[in-house]
């Protein structure tokens, strides 16, 4: 048994809490899954990698040479290498998923930049725990004297939901602002989220009200204060939904919403999710914020190429 925190986004306190679970290790039942190809458009844009020391690089995933544009540059990674080594023992369709996971890239022009998503590799973690650490420092309204005991908790909890992979991913989104007379400005961490694909990548101790255990999920997301109202929530939303329609059979996503959360809530709804269920004033009695559960049915994904231009949402770029 290994200890993990359950850290549901919106947090509140009593969400913050450790609890044992098992490490799921059997073999996962079969499912289709889709590929984008070395061909697709997603492959030609530069990707931008973190490295622990805070310097950023990019390197195409169409070729193995890196860009100029950087300050640093990182060999290739394969699957197998560290980034996306879960530590445990998978099956050979865990080992695809998992690959697939590595080549999964989101690319939008924004009005102001660039957006870049993709699954969060190990030496990206920090940075990531200080945004969600911020942000959720933000919602439970705390002295920002907190914010170093929660990157603790928040640590332990990427490390333990990492292992989960490819059950689940953290997914992280990296901008960069387009100026006027081509100077370049630097890529920073704009945001992140949380996706669950099944069963074995759910949360042990979800908030209330409960989704289903089977069904994937979306939760922890925040986006750097600096960078918000530029459709980055909406992007990871955008790309969260296609990882789940090409990670999962199951076409319905839930999520939670604190009803007090404006903007959320304002973007899920524009997003069609729809509210199912939501949380009896009694729970206001355990000092959490009352929640709605909501849920949206994403349409089929026929071709794995829809991918890299699905754009149901080209209104927001243009
Ligand atoms: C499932 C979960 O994870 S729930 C937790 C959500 N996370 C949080 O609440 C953390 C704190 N908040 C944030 O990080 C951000 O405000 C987010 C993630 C909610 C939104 O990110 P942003 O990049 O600012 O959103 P984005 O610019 O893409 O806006 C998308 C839509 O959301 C809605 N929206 C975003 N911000 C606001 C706001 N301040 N007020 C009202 N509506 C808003 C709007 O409908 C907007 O569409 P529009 O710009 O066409 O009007």
């Amino acid at each position: 048994m290994a200890a993990t925190i359950s850290l549901s986004f919106p947090l509140d306190p009593q969400n913050l809490h450790y609890h044992s679970r098992l490490n799921p290790i059997s073999l996962c039942k079969p499912h289709q899954t889709r590929f984008f190809t070395r061909s697709s458009p997603i492959y030609k844009h530069p990707l931008p990698t973190f490295h622990r020391e805070g310097t950023c690089s990019f390197k195409s995933s169409s070729s193995s040479s890196s860009h100029s544009s950087t300050t640093s540059t990182s060999p290739a990674s394969s699957f197998l290498d560290d980034p996306f080594r879960t530590g445990r023992f998978l099956s050979n369709e865990e080992l695809e998923q998992l690959k697939f996971l590595e080549n999964f890239r989101y690319f939008k022009e924004l009005k102001s930049g660039s957006l870049w998503v993709r699954v969060m590799g190990a030496e990206e973690m920090d940075i990531t725990v200080g945004l969600l650490a911020e942000s959720f420092a933000e919602s439970m309204v705390l002295p920002s004297g907190y914010v170093s005991v929660l990157k603790f908790l928040v640590k332990q909890y990427l490390i333990e939901r990492r292992a989960l992979m490819p059950h689940m991913a953290t997914l992280i989104g990296f901008y960069r602002e387009t100026v006027e007379g081509g100077k370049e400005e630097e890529v920073q961490l704009a945001g992140t989220v949380e996706v669950c694909f099944d069963r074995r990548g759910a949360n042990a101790s979800p908030p209330t009200p409960t989704p289903p255990k089977d069904s994937p999920y979306i939760c922890n997301m925040a986006v750097k204060k600096s960078l918000r109202r530029k459709g980055i929530g909406w992007h990871l939303l955008k790309a969260s939904e296609e990882l789940i329609s090409q990670m999962s059979s199951s076409r319905e996503v839930y999520l939670h919403c604190r009803m007090i959360d404006a903007a959320p809530l304002n973007m899920y709804t524009k997003a069609d999710y729809k509210i199912v269920k939501t949380d009896s004033i009694l729970v206001l009695l355990t000092l959490q914020r009352r929640k709605h559960l909501m849920c949206k049915k994403l349409p089929p994904l026929n071709n794995p190429s829809e991918s890299d231009l699905s754009d149901s949402d080209m209104e927001k770029t243009t």
